[in-house]
């Protein structure tokens, strides 16, 4: 496995190889099984992976969740190494950004629900980065977590609205036993926060239980409500039900169409998201 911290090389090395196909995992490292499983994947359908670990400043609103983000390059590498992926693509942010852009990308109403609402610029950090991502790397199929679910809609504009010629493919989220979706930020958890943390998950499945029974959305946020400050660690941000495709709320479920359970939540000062599809 190759490891660059350099965009050249990183090319050099891209062109030289002329695969039949480039196989690419954008990540910001700290990686877990549910990074690797998108590696796999990538691995399965490619000629050539190349995962990329950079811990995007232009997307971080808070500085503090930027600060204490985890940064664990060796284990990661070793991670990367086992499950067989090919390039791992490390910049430092001068590598990345020598003048920070100028360019603001508004992804319309995506920005003012949920992650786009209460982490203003995130998604135009986002957009960026991983536009100068894929000019770098140019791969054929770019793999993606269901876990960032308003993140899949938004590169999935990216892609449309600026003709990258590439594949998105979106996988399943993976989870630890208990219902905790997998998350670099997990790391940051007391003993006593990892504990509480599968609560979340277990509100996805209440409120898929309460509109599957014939409650309407409101209803079923109220209970929701009562089931978290029943749980006083979590400041809860938002849970919303809805529309899978378009991801706007919905009243009640529609028989015909994916309804998504999408929910922010910090517990013990660290910022979780997850949702649940059905
Ligand atoms: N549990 C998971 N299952 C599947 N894919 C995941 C999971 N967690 C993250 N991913 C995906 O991995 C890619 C890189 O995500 P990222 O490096 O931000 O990891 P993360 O664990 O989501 O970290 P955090 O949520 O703490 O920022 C994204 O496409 C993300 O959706
Ligand atoms: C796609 C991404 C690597 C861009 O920095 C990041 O938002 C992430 O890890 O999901
Ligand atoms: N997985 C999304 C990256 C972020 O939280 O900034």
């Amino acid at each position: 496995m190759k490891v660059f911290t350099s965009i050249v090389d990183t090319q050099n090395y891209l062109k030289s190889h002329y695969p039949k196909s480039i196989g690419f995992v954008p990540t910001m490292g700290a990686l877990h099984e549910g990074h690797i499983a998108l590696v796999k994947k990538s691995i399965a359908e490619n000629e050539l992976t190349v995962c990329s670990i950079f811990v995007n400043p232009t997307q971080f609103n808070n500085p503090d969740d930027l600060k204490k983000y985890p940064r664990t390059l060796d284990e990661d590498c070793k991670m990367l190494q086992e499950a067989g992926c090919d390039v791992v693509f490390a910049p430092s942010a001068e590598e990345m950004y020598p003048s920070l852009p100028i360019l603001k990308i508004d992804f319309g109403h995506l920005e003012h629900i949920m992650e786009g609402k209460f982490r203003p610029g995130h998604f135009n950090g986002v957009g960026i980065v991983v536009a100068k991502l894929f000019n770098i790397v140019k791969p054929d199929k770019a793999y993606f977590g269901q876990k960032d679910i308003q993140q899949v809609a938004v590169i999935n504009r990216l892609i449309t609205d600026l003709s990258f010629d590439l594949k998105m493919v979106v996988c399943d989220t993976i989870r630890e036993k208990d219902g905790l979706a997998m998350s670099s930020r997990n790391r940051r958890l007391s003993p006593e926060a990892r504990v509480s943390a599968p609560k979340i998950f277990q509100s996805m499945l209440l409120g898929k239980k309460l509109l599957l029974e014939g409650n309407s959305a409101f209803v079923v946020k109220n209970k929701v409500l009562d089931f978290y400050r029943a749980s006083p660690e979590f400041e809860l941000e938002y849970y919303e039900i809805a529309d899978f495709e378009t991801l706007e709320s919905i009243d009640e479920l529609n028989e015909n169409r994916k309804t998504a359970i999408i929910v922010a939540a910090h517990l013990g000062g660290v910022r979780l998201i997850d949702n649940y599809v059905f």
